[in-house]
């Protein structure tokens, strides 16, 4: 069974049609580019994924079974601003999701469990190549460092879903090209399932194993809200190949 499935998915705010006709598997383990037109609903089939937005017709399965309509531990995400307490150290801004579950009420924990979260945060830390930052607080970090810890710490819950929202939209090349490596070593290493909303085609290209394209296929001039953005292209993306074009006419998935 595909790990999510997609049938006839629609979302609408009010009388504004944001997306329509859905229709997609997404097996464990693949990595799927986001691309589209600004305001096309990318953000908003994200956040259908994450279960802050719930469908308005369709369904949206995960294993079978409608999405949970709150987030879990199954799904991790990161966005391309990122916010952290800056009152805590990067470790503990690590731990405190760990933490927070733990000991739901007082979001603290003490003793040997305290020691075990530390350590699994630590290691977190070393895979994101931050071990050397960790006593330093969110203000002395770059941009870079900060989407590091932003990975770390959506890792902590082990998450199968990683929902990426342009995490690196605001970086420098040189540190793009360091994080794309790193997304595709944690993708690996993690088995992970990832979405990643991107403006930057090649970078969708280059990383993923899948692209979808989101576009508004139908436009009615007098009623500009009442068809949504669909799937128009859905690439498979063969890194063994030299990257494709995209087909010259539009395919609706
Ligand atoms: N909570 C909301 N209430 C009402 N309308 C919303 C809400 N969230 C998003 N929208 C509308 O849905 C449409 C899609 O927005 P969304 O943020 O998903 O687009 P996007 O493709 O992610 O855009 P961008 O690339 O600029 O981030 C926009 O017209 C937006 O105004």
């Amino acid at each position: 069974m595909p790990l999510l499935q997609l049938k006839n998915l629609e979302k609408h705010y009010g009388e504004q049609v944001v997306l329509e006709r859905l229709n997609i598997d997404v097996e464990e383990g693949e990595f799927v580019a986001i691309v589209g037109a600004s305001g096309c609903g990318k953000t908003t089939f994200l956040n259908m994924l994450l279960g802050t937005e719930s469908p308005t017709k369709g369904q949206l399965l995960l294993d079978g079974e409608p999405i949970p309509d709150e987030p879990d531990a199954h799904r991790g995400v990161v966005f391309q601003r990122y916010s952290v307490f800056p009152h805590l150290t990067v470790l503990g801004n690590v731990m405190l999701a760990e933490e927070f579950s733990t000991a739901r009420w007082l979001g603290r924990v003490w003793g040997k469990k305290r020691q075990v979260i530390r350590q699994r945060a630590q290691a977190m830390l070393a895979q994101v190549g931050l071990e050397h930052a960790q006593n330093k607080y969110p203000h002395q970090l770059s941009g870079g460092m900060q989407q590091r810890l932003a990975l770390a710490q959506a890792l902590m819950k082990q998450p199968r879903i990683l929902l990426l929202d342009e995490p690196f939209g605001a970086l420098d090349p040189g540190i793009r090209s360091e994080m794309h490596q790193l997304i595709t070593r944690l993708w690996q290493q993690h088995n992970l399932t990832i979405f990643m909303i991107t403006h930057d085609l090649k970078e969708g290209f280059s990383l993923a194993s899948r692209l979808l394209v989101f576009d508004k296929l139908r436009h009615d001039p007098h009623a500009p809200q009442a068809w949504g953005a669909t799937i128009t292209y859905d690439l498979p993306l063969d890194h063994d190949q030299p990257a494709a074009g995209l087909p010259s006419e539009p395919q609706v998935a």
